[in-house]
C-alpha cells in the first residue's frame, strides 16, 4: 500500500473516531465537550438571586466577571481568577459549589472541577515545596485533559505561606510554551482572610448612616488584596498578589439577623417543610451568638443551622 494511502487511512480513521466519540460515548459521559460544560450563567444568576442571602456585591460581580470570560467572542488570554473572602458561613463555598454545578452538567462532581482543601491537603509549612510541586503537576494534568477546568482552593488562610508560588507563573499570560490552553480555565481562591475588616468596614459604613446595599466592591478592594498580602495563609506574600494576576477580590459580607432567618427558612423549605416561626426564634436565641465589636453580625453566619433545624424537625 501507497504511503499516501496510509496516512489517508489514518486521516479518515481518526475523524471517524472523533465523530464516533460525539455520536456515541460523549452523547451519554462526560467529555471535554460544550454538552457536558453547558456553562450556563443563566441559570447561575437565577440560582444566585434566589437562594443566596444578603451579597449583593457577589450577585453583581460574579456574574459580568464569568459570562465574559467564557463568552464566545472572548478574546480571554489568561485564565479568570477569583479571590473570595469574609467570614464562616457567608456563602463562599455555597457559591463556588453553584458554579461549579451551573458550569458542568456533572456539576461538583465533574472530572473537570477540582477542589484543594488547606488543612487536609497542605497541612504542613515544611512541606510547602512538595505542595508546590503537587499543585503545579495537577494542574497542568487537568488543563491538558480540558481547557474548561475550574479549581477551587478552599481554606486558603489555613495553607502554609508560598504555597502557590509556582501557580502564579501558570496563571498569568503566556504561561506554557507546550500548547495547554489555559486560557478558558477559572481559579477560585477562598478564605476567611479579612473576614474581620470586612465587618469592620461595613459595621462603620452602617453605624454612619449607609445601607448595606449601598456599600460597592470598591470599597473593600484595595483592603481584601492588603489584608491578604500581608496576613498569615497561603496568599501571604504571594507571587499571585505581586504579580497582579488576581482578577476580582470578592468580599463576602457578615450576615445580620435577618439574613440567618432567610437561611433557616430555605432549610425549612428543603425539608419539604413550612418554616416554624417558633422554632426559628428558640435557635435564633439560643444558638446564635453576635459580633462583640458592632453587636450587628451572626458569628457563624449560615453555618451549623442545617443540623438544628434538622434537629428540631425530627
Ligand atoms: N449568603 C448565604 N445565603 C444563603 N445561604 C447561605 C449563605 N451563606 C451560607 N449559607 C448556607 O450555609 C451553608 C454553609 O455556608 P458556606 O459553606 O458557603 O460557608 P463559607 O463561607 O464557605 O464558610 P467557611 O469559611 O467556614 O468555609 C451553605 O451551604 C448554605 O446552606
Amino acid at each position: 500500500i501507497e504511503p499516501l494511502t496510509i496516512g489517508a487511512a489514518i486521516g479518515i480513521g481518526s475523524i471517524g473516531l472523533n465523530y464516533f466519540k460525539g455520536q456515541t460515548y460523549c452523547r451519554f459521559y462526560e467529555c471535554c465537550d460544550d454538552r457536558s460544560i453547558p456553562g450556563n450563567i443563566t441559570a447561575l444568576h437565577r440560582s444566585l438571586e434566589s437562594t443566596l442571602y444578603g451579597q449583593h456585591i457577589v450577585t453583581q460581580h460574579l456574574i459580568p466577571a464569568l459570562s465574559a470570560h467564557l463568552s464566545a467572542q472572548s478574546k480571554s488570554r489568561k485564565p479568570l481568577v477569583l479571590s473570595f473572602h469574609g467570614q464562616p458561613g457567608t456563602g463562599k463555598n455555597f457559591v463556588a459549589n453553584q458554579i461549579a454545578q451551573a458550569l458542568y452538567l456533572d456539576g461538583s462532581n465533574s472530572a473537570y472541577v477540582t477542589k484543594f482543601l488547606g488543612r487536609s491537603d497542605f497541612p504542613l509549612a515544611d512541606l510547602v515545596d512538595q505542595y508546590k510541586v503537587r499543585i503545579d503537576g495537577l494542574v497542568r494534568d487537568r488543563l491538558r485533559s480540558c481547557p474548561r477546568s475550574l479549581f477551587i482552593f478552599d481554606e486558603v488562610d489555613k495553607m502554609p505561606s508560598g504555597v502557590f508560588d509556582t501557580l502564579a507563573s501558570l496563571v498569568d499570560y503566556n504561561a506554557f510554551t507546550d500548547g495547554t490552553d489555559h486560557t478558558k480555565a477559572i481559579f477560585i481562591f477562598l478564605s476567611n482572610t479579612a473576614g474581620t475588616h470586612i465587618a469592620d468596614h461595613l459595621g462603620n459604613s452602617m453605624k454612619a448612616g449607609k445601607l448595606r446595599e449601598d456599600t460597592l466592591l470598591s470599597d473593600y478592594e484595595s483592603l481584601l488584596q492588603r489584608a491578604a498580602y500581608n496576613l498569615d495563609g497561603g496568599m501571604k506574600k504571594t507571587g499571585l498578589i505581586e504579580a497582579h494576576v488576581i482578577d476580582h477580590y470578592i468580599p463576602f459580607l457578615p450576615m445580620e439577623k435577618a439574613h440567618v432567618v432567610q437561611c433557616l427558612e430555605a432549610e425549612f423549605r428543603r425539608w419539604g417543610k413550612q418554616p416554624d416561626k417558633d422554632i426559628i426564634n428558640e435557635i435564633l436565641s439560643s444558638s446564635i451568638s453576635y459580633d462583640r465589636m458592632h453587636g450587628l453580625f451572626v458569628s457563624s453566619g449560615c453555618k451549623t443551622l442545617e443540623k438544628k433545624v434538622a434537629m428540631a424537625i425530627y
